[in-house]
């Protein structure tokens, strides 16, 4: 389905097309042809050999055959006889790009971006739903260039008058689009004539044998070599179709859990996903839509970039990329900086535009943690996971470079392209730090917001990383929420609860699991009453769960936020605003120092610095694992009652990996990390209050 997907706006729900999956796979060769266009659009293929036949089913959903649908879904097109009038009246714009703003200086120079550009541009192994890789975006004909003229370029494009606007954009860039697709979808058709030869080797079929101008031998080799795909993809259908309608449809002498144990063994081998992941995301949904979820992983979002509104204007950018043979067109009304990308006839993470630091590449979902948040001029504001810099930078430009951003990540490498993409975009107001962010507020605390886009296991950017689908354990649904658990306890103490402009928290992940998401909110619900969830003012997503399977959450956790790639063609997210309405409690922040002593940061391919749990009895993480589950209960909860011995070893870990021998400075050092008894009020001064003497900024 990706031409059509690639025409939605982002962010509005869309209808759901369930029996598209059953579209797909009509034909091995249609699946050739899938697995090649999702090739040229950068997606990392899944593990081989899940499938009888040896081939990856997991990206290869079939989207040539979309193509013909796109066309069908199309009002023919008109070639506009007007050129397109826009208008526009962008609130986030700095009104003024003086020659200052301008200035080269602040670009960062070649070589910084350079260095750079790999983290945001080029993609990095981490799970970041930001960093897009752009750098195969596809290249197309010349003919779509569309409107290069003065009139077009002066015109005005206004958000308000937004519809007008972006169909006379979307008008002019379809017809480009349309010719490009044709084109592509011949090449299309040459590739998997190709890659029908290929599979044919691969499959012991001899090459001489092949004689694809007759049409009945093809098809012999066709169902030679994709029968499974069709027969699962059969059979998934029909199991999901009894599943939704249970009573009336099923065969009597099976249960539910026979049809369901049934379909996620087809699943896992249509999609490739480890039998645990597959449970865990289709008990997420009712049957038919964990289905479209699935089918959604299998496809690309659209590239999508931020407008840079310290640098330049939407329109303007638009202009110039339109210009420069870019079709795209804005996002959706409910952002005014995103501009979806449909074809490029240039590098993106090249263009002289990036490089003047005019935007970014970022996803749409991206945009909603700093839009919860809505940080205001003058504030203080905290990001305390903020590598490689999408959020950060976004916050920066809606303060409109006044006040103070913390961009704090744990990792020095990562630290190293949010520096980049801050020098890039002009952003003046951000101080970058690089600390385990458990250590705040110890560091640094008072903030007007704070921001925790936390490390997370990714389920929600499958369609980016189909690695996700295999390489997720049972572990890493306990260290991670574990780790978020005691992040987001210490974004909470890091928020001056007084202050006049703020008071809020933003938690977010780019993961649907529950244990991620809700349990995360609900234990620091449980663990500070001084902070309660509040509308996130996002004006889509689905409310979070206060009921999944035997768990319940607390009722205000419909304010909190989910974003699905099947609903909202956007990488799944979660977001969730908290307001703090008083001091953390003292004993409350002696608890929070004792267990986050006992996680430290390691370094994974995952988000790049993740949690290990450190043992509380035995030195065993396995007890320590046992034995949180039995702790977490209905909520997932943590006990404080640590042992001071362990938290004191734990405390010298993390001074040596500071490459402090703790034996030289031991008193000092550990004295400085450990957790000070504290009265009520020096706490709330403590967990509150900015400590004036920050360490390592910059
Ligand atoms: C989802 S990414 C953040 C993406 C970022 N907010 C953006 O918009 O570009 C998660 C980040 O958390 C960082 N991280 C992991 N553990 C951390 C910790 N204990 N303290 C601070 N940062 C951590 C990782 O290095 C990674 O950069």
């Amino acid at each position: 389905m990706a031409p059509s997907r690639r025409l939605q706006h982002q962010g509005v729900p869309t209808p759901l097309d369930e029996p598209s999956g059953a579209k797909k796979r009509k034909s091995g060769a249609s699946t050739n042809g899938a697995i090649k266009k999702q090739r040229k659009a950068g997606v990392v293929p899944a593990a081989k050999g899940t499938l009888a036949n040896g081939k990856n089913a997991a990206n290869s959903a079939g989207k040539k055959s979309t193509k013909g649908d796109f066309k069908t879904q199309q009002k023919p097109f008109v070639k506009p006889q007007k050129k397109a009038q826009l208008v526009e009246d962008d609130d986030e714009v700095v009104s003024d790009l003086s020659g200052d703003a301008l200035d080269d200086s602040d670009v960062g120079g070649a070589d910084l971006d350079g260095a750079v550009g790999g983290l945001d541009i080029l993609g990095d192994d981490d799970f970041d739903s930001d960093a897009d890789d752009f750098a195969n975006a596809p290249s197309g004909s010349d003919d779509d260039v569309v409107d290069s003229d003065r009139e077009v370029q002066h015109g005005v494009w206004s958000e308000d008058e937004d519809s007008d606007a972006e169909e006379a954009l979307t008008a002019a860039n379809i017809a480009g689009l349309s010719a490009r697709l044709d084109k592509e979808r011949a090449e299309e058709e040459a590739d998997a004539e190709q890659e029908l030869r290929q599979d044919a080797l691969q499959t012991n079929i001899a090459a001489a044998d092949l004689d694809l101008d007759d049409d009945e031998e093809d098809a012999k080799k066709q169902s030679m070599l994709a029968p499974d795909l069709q027969m699962l993809r059969t059979r998934i259908t029909e199991a999901v179709r009894v599943l939704s309608n249970f009573k009336e449809l099923r065969d009597p002498s099976r249960s539910r859990a026979d049809y369901t144990q049934a379909v996620l063994k087809d699943i896992c081998a249509y999609y490739g996903y480890s039998p645990f992941l597959a449970e865990k995301l289709f008990s997420l949904f009712p049957a038919q839509e964990a289905l479209s979820f699935f089918d959604s992983n299998e496809t690309p979002r659209p590239m999508v970039i931020r407008t840079n509104t310290l640098r330049t204007h939407r329109r303007d950018l638009a202009h110039s990329l339109i210009n420069r043979g870019v079709t795209l067109e804005p996002v959706g009304k409910w952002s005014k900086v995103g501009l979806q990308i449909f074809e490029s006839q240039v590098p993106l993470g090249a263009t002289p535009e990036y490089l003047a630091g005019h935007y970014i590449l970022q996803a749409a979902s991206s945009f909603l943690p700093v839009m919860a948040l809505a940080p205001q001029e003058h504030e203080r504001v905290l990001d305390m996971a903020a590598a490689p810099g999408g959020k950060t930078t976004h916050m920066a430009a809606l303060m409109r470079n006044t006040g103070c951003v913390f961009a704090n990540d744990a990792s020095k490498d990562r630290a190293k392209g949010l520096i980049g993409n801050i020098h890039r975009l002009g952003v003046k107001n951000t101080i970058v730090c690089n600390y385990s962010a458990l250590e705040f507020p110890k560091v640094m605390g008072g903030f007007d917001r704070v921001l925790l886009d936390a490390p997370c296991s990714g389920t929600g950017v499958i369609a980016k990383d189909a690695s996700v689908k295999t390489n997720k354990t049972p572990d890493d649904f306990l260290r991670l929420p574990h780790l978020q658990k005691q992040l987001l306890l210490a974004a909470i103490d890091s928020v001056d609860h007084a202050s006049k402009t703020g008071g809020y928290i933003v938690y977010s992940t780019c993961s649907v699991t529950v244990e991620e998401n809700e349990q995360v909110v609900q234990y620091a619900l449980n663990k500070r009453p001084n902070v309660k969830l509040v509308p996130t003012g996002l004006v889509f997503g689905r409310e979070g769960f206060i009921k999944y399977q035997s768990k319940r959450f607390h009722p205000s956790l419909k304010e909190t936020r989910r974003y699905y790639p099947h609903a909202y063609n956007v990488d799944g997210f979660f977001v969730a605003k908290f307001k703090k309405t008083a001091p953390t409690a003292a004993n409350a922040v002696h608890a929070q120092n004792a267990s986050a002593a006992n996680v430290s940061s390691i370094p994974t391919t995952n988000g790049g610095v993740e949690a290990k749990t450190k043992s509380r009895a035995a030195g065993n993480r396995d007890e320590d694992v046992d034995s949180e589950v039995e702790e977490d209960g209905v909520f997932g909860g943590w006990d404080e009652d640590e042992d001071s011995k362990y938290i004191e070893r734990s405390l010298k870990k993390q001074i040596r990996r500071k490459g402090i021998d703790p034996k030289a400075t031991k008193s000092k050092a550990v004295q400085s990390l450990a957790p000070k008894k504290v009265t009520e009020g020096e706490s709330s001064k403590q967990a509150d209050k900015p400590e004036k003497s920050g360490r390592k900024m910059g």
